[in-house]
C-alpha cells in the first residue's frame, strides 16, 4: 500500500489517479489547498495534518504502507517572499516529523516532489541536475533542505529515496475529470485561461525586461501526467531496488516565454487576450529549462505530451471545471 501526502492537491490527484490501478493507495491531506473531490474513488482519504505524529502513527500501525510519496507542501514563489515562516514551518518541519514517523515505523522508500526553483539563477540555458543549488526564493531553500537531509538520512538509515525536480507543471486529466483549481489561481496557463473564457480582465505579465529574446521570463511547462508518469516508474524502482537515491530533473527541456504561452493559449481557444506588462515579480529567475536526460538514462522516462496538447486538456478541464 502506498501513502500519498497531499494526495488532493493538483499533482498529487492526477498521480492517484494513476496509480490506483496499480497499487492500493491511502491519501492523506489536510484540504488546505487540495480537493476532496479530486481524490480518486478507489483511494482511502484521511483528512489530517502531515505535521501530527498522532496520525501518522495511526496510518503507518493500521495499514501495510510500502513507500510515501510526499505532495504536500506550499509552493508559491511570491508567497514564500512575504512569509517565509509558513514555508519552513510546512515544507520543512512538518516533512521531519513524516520522515521521523517513517523511520520509527520502519517504512524505507520516499519520494519527494522538489522543484526547479532549488537551482536559483541557472547560468548555464539547459540545467542538469549536476549545476550547483542556490535557490533565490525560501519556497527553492525549504525544499533544498529536505533534499540535503535526505541525503544524509539514506547514508546512515535504511531508507531510500528519490527526489523529483519538477519544473512547471500545468494541464489537466485526459477524460477532464480532474485539473488545475487553486484559490487563489497565481499560476500562468489557468489564468490566462480564465482570463480568455471571460472570467477575468486582463492577463498580467510580471516583467518584459528579463534578458530572454521577448524580454518575458522563460519556464519549462510540464503536463501534469507526464509527472504522473515519472512518479509510477520512481515507485518501481525504489520497490525493486534497482534505485536507492537518486535526484531527477522532470520537465520538457523546451523553454516557452511568458508572451509565447499567451499566444499559444489564445490559438487554441481562438480567442484574443488583453495583456498588461507590469514589474517583475520577486523571486523570478529569468529562465528555467530542464535537461531530463538523467531520467531518461535510468528510468526511460520522456515527456509524452507537448505545449499544445498541455494547453488543450487545461482548456477542456476549465470548460468543465467541477470544484
Ligand atoms: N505546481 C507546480 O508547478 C510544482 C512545480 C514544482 C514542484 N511542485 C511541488 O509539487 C507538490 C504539489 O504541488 P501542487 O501544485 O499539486 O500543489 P497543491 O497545493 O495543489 O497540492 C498540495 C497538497 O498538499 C496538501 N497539504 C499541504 N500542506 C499539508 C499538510 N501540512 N498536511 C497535509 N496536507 C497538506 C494540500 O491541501 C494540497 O492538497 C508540492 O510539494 C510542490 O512544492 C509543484
Ligand atoms: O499572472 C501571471 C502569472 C505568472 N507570470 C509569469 O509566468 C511564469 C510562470 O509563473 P507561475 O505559473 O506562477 O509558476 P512559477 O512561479 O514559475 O512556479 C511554478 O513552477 C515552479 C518550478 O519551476 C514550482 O516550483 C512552483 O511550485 C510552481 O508554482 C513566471 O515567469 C511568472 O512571472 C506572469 O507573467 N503573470
Amino acid at each position: 500500500m502506498i501513502l500519498v501526502v497531499g494526495g488532493a492537491g493538483y499533482i498529487g490527484s492526477h498521480l492517484v489517479k494513476d496509480l490506483v490501478k496499480k497499487e492500493e493507495v491511502i491519501v492523506l491531506d489536510n484540504l488546505s489547498t487540495g480537493h476532496i473531490e479530486a481524490i480518486d474513488k478507489d483511494a482511502l482519504f484521511v483528512q489530517g495534518d502531515l505535521g501530527d505524529p498522532k496520525v501518522l502513527d495511526s496510518i503507518f500501525m493500521h495499514y501495510p504502507i510500502q513507500a510515501v510519496m510526499h505532495f504536500g507542501a506550499n509552493s508559491l514563489i511570491g508567497e514564500s517572499v512575504i512569509n517565509p515562516q509558513k514555508y519552513y514551518l510546512n515544507n520543512v518541519s512538518s516533512t521531519l516529523t513524516l520522515l521521523e514517523a517513517m523511520l520509527k515505523h520502519q517504512v524505507k522508500n520516499f519520494i519527494f516532489s522538489s522543484t526547479a526553483a532549488t537551482y536559483g539563477i541557472p547560468k548555464v540555458r539547459l540545467i542538469d541536475e549536476s549545476i550547483d543549488t542556490h535557490p533565490i526564493n525560501p519556497y527553492g531553500k525549504s525544499k533544498l533542505i529536505i533534499e540535503q537531509i535526505l541525503e544524509d538520512y539514506a547514508k546512515a538509515y535504511d531508507f531510500h529515496y528519490v527526489v523529483l525536480r519538477y519544473f512547471n507543471a500545468a494541464g489537466a486529466y485526459e477524460t477532464a475529470e480532474i485539473g488545475e483549481s487553486h484559490h487563489p489561481e497565481t499560476h500562468l496557463i489557468p489564468l490566462v485561461l480564465h482570463h480568455l473564457a471571460g472570467e477575468k480582465d486582463k492577463i498580467s505579465i510580471f516583467g518584459a525586461d528579463y534578458n530572454t529574446p521577448d524580454g518575458t521570463c522563460i519556464r519549462d511547462y510540464i503536463h501534469v501526467s507526464d509527472l504522473a508518469d515519472a512518479h509510477i516508474l520512481a515507485l518501481e524502482v525504489l520497490m525493486n531496488k534497482s534505485v536507492k537515491t537518486a535526484t531527477y530533473n522532470v520537465g520538457n527541456g523546451i523553454g516557452y516565454s511568458v508572451r509565447e504561452i499567451v499566444q499559444m493559449c489564445e490559438a487554441i481557444t481562438g480567442r484574443t487576450a488583453k495583456v498588461e506588462i507590469t514589474e517583475r515579480r520577486t523571486g523570478d529567475p529569468a529562465c528555467l529549462v530542464a535537461s531530463s536526460e538523467k531520467i531518461y538514462k535510468d528510468l526511460g522516462w520522456r515527456a509524452k505530451r507537448n505545449l499544445e496538447q498541455l494547453i488543450e486538456s487545461a482548456w477542456t478541464w476549465h470548460l468543465n471545471q467541477k470544484y
